[in-house]
């Protein structure tokens, strides 16, 4: 486990994979941590030299005060890929992370080479909505949105799993600071325009059951990039890498592949 100075606060990460590896980050969602990930862990290939990072507010990371912007997530990734010296690397963001992942690469394409866009989009919700939202949190805590997140989150069949109560416990536990932190800048972003302007190889993926970011949301963001790939994973809600992960991971080796990195 380590922690990165980021001035003010603390960010938790970790590194997995040979030093000369091909660089891929990992940026996780709303209410989630780096464990995302690790369904798909083992299931990548050899070689591959990974960050992965707790959000400000989640994790392990520390929880400054206040609401974000996207402008400061963003500036997170940033300075931690030049803490960490990741740089021409592949960055893999799911929802806020895929956010983040879309500032980045049109911020810094020396660091950002290529993009995964899994289950965002380039505005997500509304601002009345991530409003109403975070009202709901500050007044009852992550208790009081966890059916209607749970439900956004996963297929009803995946809920039936031994799997499925850890990540329950992973969206209760998130700071609340931390969760309305990083919704209030969500709520305040709209890449649409930036996103149009992205030239690197980039991969779209959405799932059939996601209840935050729908297929069809997915696909139009990715069709604002010239080339980009799109993959859609049916019976997996808006976490595929948690309810499918040998197909998340096929599909991310596949990328990979296509841009002869492995
Ligand atoms: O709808 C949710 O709670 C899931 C989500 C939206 C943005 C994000 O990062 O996660």
């Amino acid at each position: 486990m380590h922690m990165a100075d980021m001035g003010k606060f603390k960010l938790h990460y970790r590194i997995d994979g040979p030093d000369d590896g091909v660089p891929v980050v990992f940026a996780n969602s709303l209410g989630t941590d780096l464990r995302l990930w690790d369904p798909i862990m083992p299931l990548l290939p050899a070689g591959l030299r990974i960050l992965r990072y707790d959000k400000r507010g989640h994790g392990l990371s520390d929880t400054p005060e206040g609401r974000y912007s996207m402008g400061a997530l963003v500036g997170d990734a940033e300075k931690l890929m030049q803490m960490t010296g990741f740089k021409d690397a592949v960055f893999v963001g799911l929802s806020i992370g895929g956010l983040i992942a879309q500032g980045l690469a049109a911020k810094r394409l020396d660091l950002v080479k290529a993009v995964v866009l899994s289950n965002t989009a380039a505005k997500i919700g509304t601002r009345d909505m991530w409003e109403d939202r975070i009202k709901t949190v500050e007044a009852g805590g992550l208790e009081a949105a966890l059916e209607a997140t749970m439900t956004r989150w996963f297929s009803k069949k995946f809920r039936q799993t031994p799997d499925y109560p850890a990540w329950e416990n992973l969206h209760l536990q998130t700071p609340v600071a931390g969760w309305v932190g990083c919704a209030a800048a969500i709520a305040g972003t709209d890449f649409i325009s930036s996103t149009s302007g992205l030239r690197l190889p980039a991969l779209g993926i959405a799932g059939t059951e996601d209840g935050s970011t729908p297929p069809d949301l997915v696909r139009e963001m990715t069709d604002l990039i010239p080339g980009s790939q799109f993959h859609l994973i049916r019976g997996a809600g808006h976490l595929p890498c948690v309810e499918k992960p040998e197909e998340y991971a096929e599909v991310l080796t596949g990328f990979l592949k296509s841009q002869g990195l492995v």
